[in-house]
């Protein structure tokens, strides 16, 4: 583990040290798909802020009605309650993870920087690259079957441009860092992973 890499942080009550690896990419890029992947041979954690508020809205609870009003319009959720959820699984994990994959955050570069002042720094970036047709058509087929309220024609527009204009210049603030790994997601899923995998070992 990369001594860059370790978190400096209450968080962490072992002494061992943490990798966090980030997965970016616009919405139906396939950061889900490929972090499952990530999941089964790296065995690390693997953190959805999406998943994490989905989770909070099937709860029923106030706060998670508040939550999917926004999901369903395609905007960002407040920071501090995606980044609290993130940092409350993070807790409850630390000491048996073996490392950290955070998928869907940051979203903005505000959200970057909150993490690193209340967790720590990420040791990689996967960019995970799709054309905006086909990350459309991907989530128009997800839409099928998926239940998700902003799995729709109009709300995927909105997601796919708050992605361009918020989320993107994420990947050029790290790129600045030399953590990120661009990786073409047009490939078949397990290409995809030959070249997600590829990019982790070379960590080592
Ligand atoms: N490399 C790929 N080739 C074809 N389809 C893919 C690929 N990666 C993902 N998909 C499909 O695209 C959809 C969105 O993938 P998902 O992993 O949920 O994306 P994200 O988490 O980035 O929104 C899924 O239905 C998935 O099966
Ligand atoms: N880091 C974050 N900050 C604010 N809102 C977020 C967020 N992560 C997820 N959300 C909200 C807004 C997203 O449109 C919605 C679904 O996120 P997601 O499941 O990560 O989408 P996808 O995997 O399709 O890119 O949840
Ligand atoms: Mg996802």
């Amino acid at each position: 583990v990369g001594e860059g890499c370790q978190g400096n942080s209450i968080v962490y009550k072992s002494k061992k040290a943490e990798r966090f690896h980030v997965k970016m990419g616009g919405p139906g890029s396939g950061k889900g798909t490929q972090c499952e992947k990530v999941v089964a041979k790296y065995g690390y954690t693997h953190l959805s802020s999406g998943d994490l508020l989905r989770a909070e809205v099937a709860s029923g609870s106030e706060r998670g009605k508040t939550l999917q009003a926004i999901m369903q319009k395609g905007e960002l959720v407040p920071l501090d309650t995606v980044l609290d959820m993130i940092k409350d699984a993070m807790i409850a994990k630390a000491g048996v993870s073996k490392g950290f994959l955070i998928d869907g955050y940051p979203r903005e570069v505000k959200q970057g920087e909150e993490f690193e002042k209340k967790i720590g720094a990420p040791c990689l970036l996967l960019y995970i690259d799709a054309k905006g047709e086909t990350m459309v058509k991907r989530l128009m087929k997800r839409g099928e079957t998926s239940g998700r309220a902003d799995d729709n024609e109009e709300t995927i527009k909105k997601r796919l441009d708050l992605y361009y204009k918020a989320t993107e210049p994420v990947i050029t603030f790290y790129t600045s860092r030399g953590i990120v790994r661009k990786i073409d997601s047009e490939l078949p899923v397990d290409e995809v992973f030959g070249h997600v995998a590829k990019a982790i070992d070379d960590l080592k």
